[in-house]
């Protein structure tokens, strides 16, 4: 007998923007055959056409997954985000509709320090513009405005994952280490956390961004910050564009206040490739561009195919929610052959365990194990029982008044 809801033969699984293959050998070991991969990112019309059908979604930092996508996504059971960054989809319209959010927080950390690293040594160096000027017929060999980076200050905006990364590269380079971040964090090597993104901006040679996306962090760097900077700063986004306004470091690159600058993000991306690529950064040689490749390594991308297709696989096979970003975290350990589990998402409002317990008490049934994790706005409780009809109770589960999804693992 099939030990799920669904034989897995029918269980669709859609991956976009041509996630890293290992995800679909990860899917095809686990069982899961009907994969779609696709290349590119669909637009709006596309994707919520085809999204009716799925119930495991995979993307990467390009799919914006909105609430009126979600509307249409009626057997979707969770979304993986091959990336570290989850600001592309309403994480709180996937939990409301009782649909968990998986990513890859750590796969692709070296990859953007290392990147990062290779463009501020660089950008001290002018190679940026000394390599345009090779390319148009030039010759200009002098040390003005060349530096060695050594001794000189690094100052950090945002020491999570990646930012501690940069840190302990820049440190063994023999930078001096300074960040800002809006929570107090452990420092490493000798590293300085800053209580104030002033004093950073007033002593740091070269800045760099590692803040995610969100209302606190929106244009955070604009001309007032362009302004408080040293004169003659490097310096670099490899976050997400909205965190610069563009216009302003434009403004500041024309004025000379920074000497050098490193974008890997923009406020608008172009959807896939070949699309063209329009920003007011194109004119200046000593600004180095690249097309969001930070997390763009074999290595990088291997791994988080193997990491996030497993978390789906293993929420399908098990129900666990283990580092989902938006959800109550189940862990559960393997079923045992003699219990059906039970899974049940709902929202959290007063009654409803006692309304599911009431289930199984009429039925005489024994909970044998009974797993509950909320949050202020959804509850997902797992449960494991002796019973002959576990397909019964789930449709009486299913009648609950507050249920968002209910499950069953034969
Ligand atoms: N260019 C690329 O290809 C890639 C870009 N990214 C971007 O890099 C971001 C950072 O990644 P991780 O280091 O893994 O994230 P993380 O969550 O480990 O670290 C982010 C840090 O920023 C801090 N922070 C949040 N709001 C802040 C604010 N207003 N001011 C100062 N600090 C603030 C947090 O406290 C945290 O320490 C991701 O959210 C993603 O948007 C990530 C991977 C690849
Ligand atoms: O991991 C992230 O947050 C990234 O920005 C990488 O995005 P990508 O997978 O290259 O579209």
């Amino acid at each position: 007998m099939s030990r799920y809801s669904l034989d897995k033969d029918k269980i669709k699984v859609l991956l976009l923007e041509g996630v890293d293959p290992s995800a679909v050998e990860t899917f095809n070991k686990a069982g899961y055959t009907n994969v779609e991969y696709l290349k590119k990112a669909l637009d709006k019309e596309e994707l919520i056409e085809k999204i009716k059908d799925v119930h495991f979604l995979g993307i990467r930092s390009r799919t914006f997954l909105t609430d009126e996508i979600f509307e249409h996504a009626h057997k979707l059971c969770a979304v993986g985000c091959f990336c570290i960054g989850t600001n592309q989809v309403d994480l709180e319209a996937a939990r409301n509709r009782g649909i968990p959010v998986f990513n890859a927080p750590y796969s692709n950390t070296r990859s953007v320090a290392e990147l990062v690293t290779g463009e501020y040594l660089q950008l001290f160096r002018t190679v940026p513009a000394k390599n345009a000027l090779l390319h148009r017929g030039g010759w200009d060999k002098n040390a003005k405005g060349c530096y060695e980076a050594r001794g000189k200050t690094i100052g950090i905006i945002g020491y999570g994952h990646i930012g501690t990364q940069v840190g302990i590269i820049a440190e063994a380079l023999g930078l001096n280490v300074i960040f800002y971040d809006i929570e107090n964090k452990l420092a490493l090597g000798n590293a300085h956390q800053v209580e104030t993104i002033d004093e950073l901006f007033a002593r740091a040679d070269v800045v760099t961004m590692h803040v995610p996306e969100s209302p606190t962090t929106k244009n955070m760097i604009n001309a007032a910050a362009f302004a408080k900077m040293k004169d003659g700063v490097i310096f670099l986004n490899a976050s997400r564009g909205t965190v610069v306004d563009i216009n302003a470091l434009a403004d500041a690159l024309e004025s000379g206040k920074v000497a050098g600058a490193a974008c890997d993000v923009y406020p608008v991306e172009p959807a896939k490739n070949g699309d063209p690529f329009d920003c007011v950064l194109t004119k200046f040689d000593n600004v180095i561009l690249t097309p969001h490749i930070g997390a763009s390594t074999l290595e990088a991308q291997k791994n988080i195919g193997i990491e996030v297709a497993n978390k789906l696989a293993l929420y399908s096979d098990n129900g666990s929610t283990l580092t989902a970003v938006n959800f109550p975290e189940v862990s559960l350990p393997t079923q045992g052959n003699s219990v059906s589990r039970l899974l049940h998402i709902h929202k959290n409002n007063p009654g409803v365990i006692n309304k599911i317990n009431q289930v199984f008490a009429d039925r005489g049934i024994n909970v044998a194990a009974q797993y509950l994790q909320t949050t202020p706005e959804i509850g997902y409780v797992v449960m494991e029982i002796h019973s002959d009809k576990p397909e019964e109770v789930l449709h009486e589960l299913k009648a609950i008044d507050g249920t968002l999804k209910a499950r069953v693992l034969l």
